[in-house]
């Protein structure tokens, strides 16, 4: 090959340079030559009317055409005499007397080539004259031979390495992790083309190697011993290896093509690290089609595998936070408990159970305090939204004005205060359940809004146009008679009925027996454990005096009682003097808090109150406090219990 100071100095004839400079401005400009060379050759050659003009390269015994330049079609190669071929490559130029006149390509890495020409009878003498020329056009033939391979050296280089940053794309985003490993083994034998190839997983404690995808093999997955055949020498040396059926048969472990039914015959292995370098396994792969694996297969299937390691570890990542994510929603799930043991709670929590698992929309009823919001949340953190978020708006507390804002968001500039676009709660809670608390508080114009994004699962921020696609679950609660607001025409029936697929009613805590001991407990024992403290006991009158108290304010009033009482007593026993009932604005009137009662009711709730208030105030002794009834005190157990009253011995 001459170096590139030679080509347009001393031996090329001044058309030969010419042509040189011409074609290799086009290659300089990326125009492809295919077409354009042998064109251009004919024009230098010209003077001596050619007949067929083409570059033979050797392919393997035989001779074909040089494929970088399109040959004229009716050229045949078999009308080329052999010995002009041969005596060219030995004595750089040959002039046949067959009218052929042919030319050695130098080349130090590419197959023997050879321009070859047919020249008319009358021209054979001018063979002399034709050396220099072809000569020259032999060697530039050679240069832009040489330039064309390198263009397409590169151009592969740049495919191979476009294909890899595809591949490594969507392994990374590959959730499912048998399809990742089938999408690597299929990546890895589409690119070293290759018949099979298996990712093993390096199973240390069991010192195993696991190996998928193994087509054949029950459950897709096949166990080698970690130090068995190549695999496993690839897996303790850290080192590639290939192999093939001229090397020795005792390197390869053939258990696993008995167990797939399949012969291998060629392999490449290469060991798969993780980023800090410790050793996950290795990536196999088997049969190169056509011949036998070359440094270019190893090395594309050593830069497949750091990607195929990286989308790996990823991926285990990727399961070990979503394990540690359910982990922690059952924990945080254990904590949101609905805690009781009376039958209405027993019942309201095997629904709630079976409702978590559905999209139903749910209406929570039930006076303040009773535990509506920690019943919406367990029924959240029970069913399959568990991971997304659970947002509880306060429609009671939030100026009408705003309410819309809050729920769908603004955009900039929507009002006076929208200094910058806010998302509303739907997008916020996209993905997870929306807890719509005060339902009955909401404004006829927020109910019609409010009804328009359930049915629709759009919503539209204030000042804005963009329809935006929510998916959200719906949890609703009120502690008002939402039936008798939807026949006073203060909420709107249609919504009603969307929102109260399902009703679960929360009963109030005076109604539910011993559950108040078991939610005081759980308050006891929890606010001892916020304080490092041992867990206080209630001594047995302490115990009488919650199960007797009316408890207005629910499981609220209930539990900030214990946290009082948890901060204040001393004592490792907590005694009646300890709880301090606070005076609840409803009990300042009793006409104002049986108001909404049913007569029978008013009068149960009365009679309960007045029972209790008298035995407080005779001491717990049960004589005086009938006395003080003016009933006999066998008269008073009997409406105790007809109240479902804990009764007192004295
Ligand atoms: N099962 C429970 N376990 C522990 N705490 C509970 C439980 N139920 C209710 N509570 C506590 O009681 C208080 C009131 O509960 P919650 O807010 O759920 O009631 P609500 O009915 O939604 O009240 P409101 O009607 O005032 O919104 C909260 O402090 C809550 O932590």
């Amino acid at each position: 090959m001459p170096s590139k100071t030679d080509y347009f100095s001393s031996h090329w004839p001044s058309v030969v340079r010419e042509l040189s400079c011409e074609l290799l401005r086009q290659v300089a400009a990326g125009e492809p030559l295919a077409t354009t060379f042998y064109p251009a050759i004919s024009r230098v050659l010209a003077d001596f009317r050619p007949g067929a003009i083409a570059i033979v390269r050797q392919r393997g015994m035989d001779w074909g055409l040089e494929p970088a330049f399109a040959a004229p079609s009716d050229f045949r190669i078999a009308a080329v005499p052999e010995v002009v071929i041969s005596s060219a490559l030995e004595a750089q130029f040959i002039g046949h007397d067959s009218g052929w006149v042919a030319a050695a390509i130098a080349s130090k890495d590419r197959a023997p080539s050879v321009l070859v020409v047919q020249l008319p009878r009358a021209a054979v003498d001018q063979v002399d004259a034709l050396r220099p020329l072809m000569i020259g056009l032999a060697e530039l033939a050679a240069l832009l031979l040489q330039i064309a391979g390198d263009q397409a050296a590169r151009a592969a280089e740049i495919q191979r390495l476009t294909t890899m940053l595809e591949i490594a794309a969507t392994w990374q985003q590959q959730r499912d992790w048998s399809e990742l490993l089938e999408s690597m083994a299929e990546a890895a034998t589409q690119l070293l083309d290759a018949q099979r190839a298996s990712i093993f997983l390096w199973d240390r404690r069991r010192s195993l190697l696991v190996g998928r995808p193994a087509m054949g093999v029950e459950g897709g997955q096949l166990e080698v011993d970690d130090s068995a055949g190549i695999v496993g020498a690839v897996l303790g040396s850290g080192t590639a290896k290939r192999w093939d059926a001229s090397d020795s048969e005792s390197e390869v472990n053939r258990k696993p093509d008995a167990q797939l039914q399949f012969q291998t015959t060629s392999l490449v292995a290469v060991p798969l690290d993780n980023r800090n370098g410790k050793r996950m396994g290795v990536f196999e792969v088997i049969n190169k089609r056509d011949g036998r694996f070359t440094d270019q297969d190893e090395q594309v299937l050593k830069e497949l595998a750091v990607h195929a390691a990286a989308a790996i570890e990823n991926s285990q990542e990727r399961e070990r936070l979503a394990q540690n994510c359910d982990k922690l929603a059952l924990a945080v799930a254990e904590n949101v408990q609905v805690i009781g043991e009376s039958p209405a709670i027993v019942t309201l929590r095997k629904t709630s159970d079976r409702v978590a698992k559905t999209d139903l929309s749910v209406l929570i009823l039930g006076e303040n305090g009773t535990g509506k919001e920690v019943l919406a949340r367990s029924i959240h953190l029970s069913g399959a939204r568990r991971h997304e978020p659970f947002i509880a708006v306060n429609c009671a507390a939030i100026v009408e004005t705003l309410l819309e804002s809050e729920l769908f968001g603004h955009e900039k500039g929507a009002f006076t205060d929208a200094h910058e676009a806010r998302a509303g709660k739907f997008e916020i809670a996209n993905g997870g359940t929306l807890f719509l608390d005060e339902i009955g508080d909401m404004s006829l114009s927020g109910q019609a809004k409010l009804l328009r994004a359930l049915e629709e699962k759009v919503v539209v921020r204030v000042g804005g146009f963009t329809p935006i696609s929510t998916d959200v679950r719906v949890l609703a609660a009120t502690n008002q008679p939402l039936a008798e607001l939807v026949r006073q025409k203060r909420f709107r029936e249609d919504l009603f009925f969307r929102l109260n697929v399902v009703t679960l009613k929360l009963p109030p805590l005076r109604e539910r027996g011993d559950d108040i001991l078991l939610l005081a407990q759980h308050f006891l024992e929890d606010f001892a454990h916020k304080q490092g403290h041992r867990v206080p006991t209630l001594s047995a009158a302490a115990a009488r005096a919650l199960r007797s108290h009316l408890w207005p304010g629910n499981i609220r009033e209930l539990r900030n009682l214990i946290e009082r009482v948890s901060y204040l007593c001393t004592s490792d026993v907590i005694q009646p003097s300890d709880l301090s009932f606070s005076q609840s604005p409803s009990e300042q009137s009793d006409a104002q808090r049986l108001a909404n009662k049913s007569l029978n009711e008013a009068t149960r709730q009365f009679q309960i109150q007045h029972i209790q208030s008298a035995i407080q105030r005779a001491g717990r002794n049960m004589t005086e406090a009938a006395a003080m009834l003016g009933l006999h005190r066998s008269n008073l157990y009997r409406k105790m219990k007809q109240l479902d009253l804990e009764t007192i011995d004295d």
